[in-house]
């Protein structure tokens, strides 16, 4: 048969910073999923051993680790789809930003190598904080001439994960709740006005629940006690977005996700990213869907995030653009 009659050729998937507490069970549910044919593991230490032990799962992806700076490019050779779960977790006390000044750095380099080798790739941004990462990733595309944004995503579906769950003593089931703007503290906002369902839910109570939907991440990273932060459904989570990319990209569906993207949806409260949902294709993102409605609680929610999520956009921007920190 004439190789253009034959199926779709599969994706090549690359992961970077697949040996850490994200990485590894990230990479294994990669592994398992149907749609992939190659799986890069780049880390600086350990993927041989990730990769090997990988290799052995009868599914029919094949795996292959890459280690340390001299890697990272072969590891990039090819790659359809490039996720990023690269770089330090927090400890108690914390904050996202607080992470800047190491993770900024790791992001740059790993995104001037894409930018070199892989400028198609659709990529997905998990290192915190994803709100300045994302930018950052951008400015160095664009650098390089190869930006589309449609093709560059901050992952927010643990934001997701936790709404759905959160909610449910409230609901009686699994509900999604909607989940906008960006992903740390008070830039994280939940559209629980969305949930038909949630109509009952007493003021105390929807209040709570907002509240641990936005600090859910330190809710583990204290659990954790210094051992790092959310890791095994970020796994989860990540591995959901990465599934939807790989549908999206090889047409057998236009999956809906919310992500946190360079958009138009919230040009009107000046901010150039912004996490809401897109539905995606071939090359990304096919559509920018509109806000969901936002009752005035959800307005107030929404203020806030706008303060802190412009902060951390320009610090993004402006370490790339001005070298600063
Ligand atoms: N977006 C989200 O929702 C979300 C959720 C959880 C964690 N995170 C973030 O994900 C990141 C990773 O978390 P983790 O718990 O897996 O951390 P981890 O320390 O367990 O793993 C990080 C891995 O990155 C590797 N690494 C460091 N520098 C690198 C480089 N230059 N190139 C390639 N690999 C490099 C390390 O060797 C390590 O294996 C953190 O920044 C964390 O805050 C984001
Ligand atoms: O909380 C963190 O630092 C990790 C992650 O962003 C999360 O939401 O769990």
């Amino acid at each position: 048969m004439p190789r253009w009659l034959g199926p779709a050729p599969q994706p090549k998937v690359a992961i970077l910073g697949a040996a850490g507490g994200i990485g590894q069970p990230l990479s294994l549910l990669v592994k398992i999923n149907p749609l992939v044919s190659q799986l890069s593991l780049y880390d600086l230490v350990n993927t041989p051993g990730v990769a090997a032990d990988l290799s052995h799962i009868m599914t029919d992806s094949e795996v292959k680790g890459f280690k340390g700076d001299a890697e990272l490019k072969p590891a990039l050779e090819g790659a359809q789809i490039v996720v990023i779960p690269a770089g330090v977790p927090r400890k108690p006390g914390m904050t996202r930003d607080d992470l800047f000044n190491i993770n900024a750095g790791i992001v740059k380099t790993l995104a001037t190598a894409i930018a070199t080798t892989c400028p198609k790739a659709l990529i997905a941004v998990i290192s915190n904080p994803v709100n300045s990462t994302v930018p950052i990733v951008a400015e160095v595309l664009k650098a390089h001439g190869v930006y589309d944004p449609r093709r560059l995503f901050g992952v927010t579906t643990l934001d997701l994960v936790r709404a759905a769950k959160f909610i449910s003593p409230h609901t009686g089931a699994i509900t999604a709740v909607p989940v906008i703007g960006g992903h740390s503290g008070a830039t994280i906002v939940p559209v629980v006005s969305a949930v038909s369902s949630a109509k009952g839910i007493s003021a105390a109570d929807r209040a709570a629940l907002i509240q641990r939907i936005q600090f859910g991440g330190d809710e583990v990273v204290k659990a954790k006690d210094g051992a790092g932060s959310a890791t095994l459904s970020m796994a989860y989570a990540g591995s959901l977005f990465v599934d939807s990319l790989l549908k999206g990209l090889t047409g057998k569906a236009t999956p809906k996700e919310y992500t946190f993207v360079n958009s138009e949806v919230a040009k009107e409260f000046g901010l150039e990213y912004f996490a809401s949902e897109v539905t995606l294709g071939p090359n990304g993102v096919e559509t920018y869907h509109a806000l969901p409605s936002l009752d005035a609680d959800e307005k107030k929610l929404l203020e806030v995030c706008v303060n802190d999520l412009k902060a951390n956009i320009a610090k993004g921007v402006d370490f790339v653009k001005n070298g600063s920190k």
